[in-house]
């Protein structure tokens, strides 16, 4: 196998006794960055995610004109009526790819996007064709990146028919801003199947924290009213989705991983694992606040529609991989688009390293295997770099490519992962 990247020797481990304090998340500080900037006052953000996709969307908005000032571990954002000209990297984030053309609507001048190679290959032809719908002039040669928003200071809003089926970024992108439109938004989706439902409700519960009036018409329509976005101060919970490699660790080794701060309530679809993970195997409880996970090793296979949480997906195909029953991970062929086709990653990885795996049209089928040693590729996909992690801690001598791209949303996993291996 011949890459460009480092492969890092992922540690092998049994019998965990850890508790694990994770970064804050990905989807809640992204959210709160573009709403700071279209807030009527500042807000500090208290204990946001530091990583490649919130600084992303920070030189986003700062390019924009935003202030930004660190305030030790919190972030005080100060809005500015926003302005161009302006060149906006979105890397392979898709948070700032499909959020922030809709936020650039309503600043003066021209705006050009572009990203990392993969990200040129993520579907974007529904932001780009809500934009011209909504009447703001967008250049493209491809529907996709790169792309040239060239915006005149106002968007007058109403009625909105979109296809999401790609992803509900689509639909979150329209919904954060659509307060500053002159007569709000109704927004309807229109395509077959709409994934990620709960990251949809995080956007509506965003917007309501700060005074404005979004809802939903039905599980596909919705309508955000026109007027003012509050500021103040804004706590941002740790990130759920990537407490799951941490969590299945528990599983894998044997033992127990305790992640602190675990809300008692949220629209983190990260959630979800309370619910899934005992039906692998796992005991899950809730004490004094933290998430306690317990594992013997031994892993159950699953038949799981992930539709409404696809992010999760390759934690549980790397459990599913080291399961001792067949497993069956459906409603997820939008993972396609996300930072690699991640259906196509998960088979051709775990199959590199011995496994059984057959791809679906919209997911995974997973057979019980003996799985041996090898390098996993990940694709630029932080993910995938974790999912190879967390097989590595019970199968010697597997090899992640790449592992410094969990900088995407988690710049200290490797300091984290081993620091939970010591602590027994
Ligand atoms: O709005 C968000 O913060 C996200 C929505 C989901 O996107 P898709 O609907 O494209 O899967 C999720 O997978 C992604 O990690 C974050
Ligand atoms: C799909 C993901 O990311 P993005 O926000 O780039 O879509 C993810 O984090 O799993």
């Amino acid at each position: 196998m011949t890459s460009s990247h480092p492969f890092w020797p992922a540690p092998v481990a049994q019998a965990l006794d850890a508790v694990v304090n994770l970064p804050g998340s990905k989807s809640l500080t992204n959210r709160e960055l573009v709403l700071s900037a279209i807030a009527s006052e500042p807000t500090l953000l208290v204990a946001p995610l530091r990583s490649r996709d919130s600084e992303l969307m920070i030189q986003a908005l700062r390019s924009l004109g935003i202030g930004f000032e660190w305030q030790g571990e919190n972030l005080l954002v100060t809005p500015v009526e926003l302005s161009g000209p302006a060149t906006i990297d979105c890397g392979l984030a898709g948070t700032v790819m499909r959020f922030v053309p809709p936020l650039s609507g309503l600043a003066k001048g021209d705006i050009f996007f572009d990203g990392d190679a993969g990200a040129r290959r993520r579907p974007m032809h529904t932001t780009i064709e809500s934009l011209r719908a909504l009447g703001i002039e967008v250049s493209s040669e491809t529907m996709g990146l790169p792309f040239t928003v060239h915006a005149s200071g106002s968007v007058a809003g109403g009625d909105l028919e979109i296809d999401a089926s790609a992803s509900s970024q689509f639909v979150s992108g329209l919904l954060l801003v659509a307060a500053k439109f002159e007569s709000g938004l109704t927004l309807t989706h229109s395509g077959q199947e709409l994934p990620s439902l709960p990251h949809i409700e995080m956007t509506l519960e965003a917007l309501r924290q700060r005074g404005v009036r979004a809802f939903a018409l039905s599980e596909r329509s919705w309508r955000v009213e026109p007027g003012a976005v509050s500021g103040g101060t804004k706590v941002i919970e740790p990130d759920l989705s990537n407490a799951g490699p941490f969590l299945a660790a528990a599983m894998v080794a044997g033992g127990r991983v305790a992640i602190p701060n675990w809300p008692s309530e949220t629209t983190q679809v990260g959630a979800e694992f309370e619910r899934i993970l005992p039906m692998m195997g796992a005991r899950v409880q809730n004490s004094s606040g933290a998430l306690v996970v317990e594992g013997s090793g031994i892993i159950r296979g699953i038949d799981i529609d992930l539709s409404i949480g696809g992010e999760l997906a390759p934690v549980i195909a790397a459990l599913a991989a080291l399961g001792d029953s067949p497993s069956r991970i459906t409603g997820i062929a939008h993972l396609r688009g996300h930072e690699t086709d991640r259906l196509t990653a998960l088979s051709t990885e775990i199959n590199r390293l011995g496994g059984s795996v057959t791809e679906l049209a919209d997911g995974l089928a997973i057979e019980p295997a003996e799985l041996h040693g090898g390098q996993w590729l990940s694709y630029e996909d932080h993910r995938m770099a974790t999912a190879g992690a967390i097989i590595g801690l019970k199968i010697p001598g597997v090899q992640v490519e790449n592992i410094a791209t969990t900088a995407k949303t988690m710049p200290e996993f490797v300091t984290l992962w081993e620091k939970m291996l010591e602590s027994k």
